[in-house]
């Protein structure tokens, strides 16, 4: 497979899903030398704001900006422009058509991220919402009219990965989220898949959150997923 060349210690996104600041960049400082990818999220955004993406940018590391926005096209455009020089990798935008055409218009050379389906959504979620097809074929759909749009990127479980390599080629990287090593609890994620999996059906970067959070020992964890990532983009001759 032709794959973009990611560094791996770039192929984790560290999920820094925590409601205090200081704590979220202590846990950067302990990590940045295993991890030089970092996701800040709702939580941590309203508790934090501009100075902890700063401080991570700082660091020489990768911001993922993860707002998830969905509203009006000029609410949208205005403020994906707010994200401008402030040294952001990937920011996440609901894939819905409109939405993603207006954060591509802010032009800001932050690279925008389709989000296509939640990873805690299974089919039952989507029967709620009166969609009538599959997960499967609701990623698919969004996810080429955000291809379609000229978006950088999709988001979605690895389980949808292999099928979207399959539809659109190499266009636009796969972020997923939704990894759960083995042995580690699903929580509120439906469409789960371990970090080898994830690898071999075509995610190009791998969002994990609680388990790292959670690790006794963080420091190891994270070098035995990275480990399973190497292996799984170039297997060992059996
Ligand atoms: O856009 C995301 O990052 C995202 C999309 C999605 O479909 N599912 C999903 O879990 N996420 C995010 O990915 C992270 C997953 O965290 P863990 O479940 O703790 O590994 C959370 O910060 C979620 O907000």
């Amino acid at each position: 497979m032709n794959r973009v060349e990611v560094p791996l210690h770039e192929r984790i996104i560290f999920a820094l899903d925590l409601a205090n600041p200081a704590e979220a960049l202590q846990l950067v400082d302990q990590l940045a030398d295993h991890i030089r990818f970092f996701k800040v999220g709702l939580q941590l955004f309203f508790a934090g704001g501009w100075p902890v993406v700063e401080y991570i940018v700082a660091k020489g590391c990768k911001v993922m900006l993860d707002l998830k926005l969905y509203d009006i096209p000029t609410t949208v455009r205005l403020a994906v422009q707010q994200f401008a020089d402030r040294g952001i990798t990937f920011t996440t935008v609901h894939g819905y058509g409109p939405v993603v055409e207006a954060a591509l218009a802010a032009d800001t050379g932050v690279r925008i991220l389709a989000v296509t389906v939640l990873t805690s959504f299974g089919s039952e979620q989507l029967q709620e919402l009166n969609y009538t097809g599959t997960v499967d074929d609701l990623v698919v759909q969004r996810a080429g009219a955000a291809l379609r749009l000229g978006c950088h990127g999709l988001v979605c479980s690895a389980r949808e990965a292999a099928l979207l390599r399959s539809r659109f080629g190499e266009k636009g990287v796969i972020v997923t989220p939704g990894i759960r090593p083995v042995g580690s609890e699903p929580g509120d994620q439906q469409r789960t898949a371990t970090p080898g999996q994830a690898i071999i059906n075509g995610a190009d970067y791998l969002v994990i959150g609680r388990p790292i959070r959670d690790a006794d020992n963080r420091e190891q964890y994270i070098a035995a997923l990275q480990r399973e990532i190497a292996n799984a983009l170039s297997p060992e001759p059996q």
